[in-house]
């Protein structure tokens, strides 16, 4: 088998692999469930000499995927195009991923049971890790209301190329800001199972980067695509 075969066998409910574009010979990952299991055979990963780093050195950035997650209404959105907007003045190539946006096409056959919210955040971490590859800064909002399905995104990606971003807003802000008016459905118990009312939301616990109030103010959308762009410049993402 060659070095850039993908080594895949069975062990009990899980599998092993060895595989790019995360390779190191010998470097052996244990993944999660058999939900996550591939049914096709005979694959092969395919390679190219062109690779991430002369498409990051094109773009004098680093690809990665910036997270956002929270309640609706927290302002996740808000903060995803403040971000894209002041990236794209620096001359910085982003792509926003929003939830919402998401289930028009590529996600339109999932609802919102534990599921399909699961399978929701899976594919469009596989979206955002494509993008990340590519070199883009990824920018993905969507409530990612479970911890272990935004730690699953996390573990896609390379090296320390997720950082979360937790949109910290009280629930009654959300609900007071409520601009589509389904807080007001589901407390009229006219939507089942929404986040935050009849439905969980699990805060991230080791965030990157969290958005809070401050002395009961929410910073506009530039302070908070400010403390973004600070994080990113900090860590090196903005320059190859
Ligand atoms: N039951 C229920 N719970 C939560 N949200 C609901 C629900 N039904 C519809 N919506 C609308 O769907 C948007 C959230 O989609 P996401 O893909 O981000 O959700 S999830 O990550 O799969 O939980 C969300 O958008 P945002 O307000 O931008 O978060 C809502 O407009
Ligand atoms: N920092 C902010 N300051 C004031 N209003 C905000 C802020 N962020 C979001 N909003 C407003 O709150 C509402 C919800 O924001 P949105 O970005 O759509 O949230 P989400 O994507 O999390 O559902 C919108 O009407 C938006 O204009």
């Amino acid at each position: 088998m060659s070095s850039h075969s993908p080594l895949i066998y069975h062990h009990t409910n899980t599998i092993r692999f060895i595989h790019p574009p995360n390779f190191l010979p010998g470097k052996t990952i244990e993944t999660v469930s058999m939900a996550t299991l591939s049914n096709a055979t005979n694959i092969f990963w395919q390679d190219c000499q062109l690779g991430k780093p002369e498409r990051q050195k094109l773009l004098n950035q680093k690809g990665c995927v910036v997270w956002i997650t929270g309640l609706s209404g927290s302002g996740k959105s808000t903060l995803a195009c403040s971000l894209s907007s002041e990236l794209h003045s620096r001359g910085k190539l982003s792509y926003i991923l929003d939830g919402d946006n998401l289930r028009h096409g590529l996600n339109k056959d999932l609802g919102f049971k534990a599921e399909d919210r699961t399978e929701n955040i899976r594919r469009t971490g596989e979206v955002a890790k494509l993008f990340a590859d590519a070199g883009l800064i990824c920018v993905a909002s969507l409530i990612s209301p479970y911890r272990r399905d935004r730690d699953t995104c996390r573990a896609m990606l390379p090296d320390s190329n997720f950082i979360e971003v937790y949109m910290n807003m009280p629930l009654s802000l959300c609900e007071a800001r409520d601009p589509k008016g389904l807080y007001k459905l589901a407390r009229a118990g006219k939507i089942k199972g929404f986040t935050g009312i009849d439905d969980p939301y699990e805060p991230p616990l080791n965030c990157e980067i969290e958005i809070k109030e401050d002395s009961g103010v929410c910073p506009t959308p530039y302070v908070m695509a400010g403390k973004v762009v600070s994080y990113l410049e900090e860590k090196g993402y903005l320059e190859c």
